[in-house]
């Protein structure tokens, strides 16, 4: 496809998805919901029925596909094909997802196979949960075109795809990408290639610590879980972390980080720039400055914004955060001196 036919408005983007599981079948419903085509590709080589696993991916696609947020009257193609077929799509394809297993053997092995049939100014993005995409680089032919789409589990709706390059990453392909995102309803983040991306970075910190209040005892997995919906999870959603550092002020995580690595340990010690603004008065939205800069005329309308955000939230989400909870707790061990 030329740039020219690229650039237009209702241009046709050629996707192909390399990997029919969970993550694969996620993303070709994403762009089936916007009204695009997609070739979904089960490319696993094996004695086993994958006739009937295609059958199953598809049905599974089509199923959980909710109504498309499309203008347009024409119903978006899905197609599902062995590797064969996906060898004639990758040939004139813009844009390719490998969602193959988190195994590095398996990523090289497809994406040498993908770089041997893609057309040559398509771009290849990587889903994967850990790799660095310096190392998914490596594995094709031209890093230029390389880097990694991070998609969160559901990816149908899960809104955030991480997308992350590096220094050999052409930007125009990350600009490419992240257009693409946008046309399909997403919100893309663009971080650098280190390990965790954003979000599994942070969430990774947070799983552990709560399964560590469990074994302690601190307190139940459903209180902790309920904690961070009605809590954590319902302030993030309308304050970023470092926001609400700023909001909350730099000073209180600054004393707060001192007394929770004194009672708890190293992993709390605050980092230099968290030092760094208590020192120099950068404690946010009472020094007008911290992560953000406030302008002093705006500050109280954007409080109240922000406010607003928070009400509008609640009154959707407020039932659900005060109904029962859904599961039930498996109960703790006995201690090992009653074993
Ligand atoms: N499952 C999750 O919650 C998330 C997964 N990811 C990443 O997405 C990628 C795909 O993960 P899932 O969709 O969960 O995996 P999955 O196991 O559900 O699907 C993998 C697909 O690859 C196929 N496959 C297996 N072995 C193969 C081989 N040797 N050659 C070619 N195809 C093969 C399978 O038949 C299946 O269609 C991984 O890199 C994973 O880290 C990223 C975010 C979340
Ligand atoms: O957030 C997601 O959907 C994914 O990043 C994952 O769950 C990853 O597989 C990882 O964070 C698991 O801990």
């Amino acid at each position: 496809m030329t740039d020219t036919e690229r650039t237009g408005a209702a241009q046709r983007i050629d996707v192909v998805v390399v990997g029919a599981g969970r993550m694969g079948q996620g993303i070709a419903r994403a762009f089936l919901a916007a009204g695009m085509d997609v070739t979904l590709a089960d490319v696993k080589e094996t004695d086993e029925d994958r006739v009937r696993y295609r059958k199953a991916a598809e049905q599974q696609v089509i199923e959980r596909l909710r109504p498309t947020g499309s203008d347009s009257d024409q119903v978006p193609q899905l197609v599902v094909c062995d590797r064969e077929s996906a060898q004639s799509r990758l040939a004139t394809a813009d844009v390719v997802f490998e969602a193959v297993p988190e195994v590095i053997e398996v990523k090289r092995s497809i994406l040498s196979w993908v770089d041997a049939h893609v057309a040559g100014d398509a771009v290849i993005a990587s889903t994967t949960s850990t790799f660095l995409v310096t190392e998914i680089a490596d594995l094709v032919e031209d890093p230029s075109r390389v880097l990694n789409a991070h998609w969160l589990n559901p990816a149908d709706l899960m809104p955030l795809v991480e997308v992350s390059r590096s220094d050999r990453t052409d930007p125009a392909q990350v600009e490419r990408m992240t257009e693409l995102l946008r046309r399909i309803g997403k919100i893309p983040v663009v971080c650098g290639p280190a390990a965790g991306y954003i979000v599994p970075r942070l969430q990774a910190l947070v799983m552990n610590e709560a399964a560590r209040m469990v074994e302690e005892g601190v307190a139940t997995a459903t209180d902790i879980d309920l904690a961070v919906r009605a809590g954590l999870g319902t302030r993030f959603s309308v304050l970023g972390p470092l926001e609400f550092i700023d909001w909350g002020g730099g000073d209180i995580l600054y004393y707060a980080s001192r007394y929770l690595t004194a009672q708890l340990g190293d992993r709390f010690r605050a980092p230099a720039v968290v030092e760094d603004n208590m020192a120099n008065r950068r404690r946010g939205l009472q020094d007008h400055t911290g992560f953000y800069e406030y302008d002093p005329e705006s500050t109280a309308a954007y409080q109240a914004g922000r406010i607003r955000e928070f009400e509008e939230l609640l009154r959707l989400r407020g039932p659900e955060l005060r109904a029962d909870p859904v599961l039930s707790e498996r109960p703790a061990p006995p201690p090992e001196s009653d074993r």
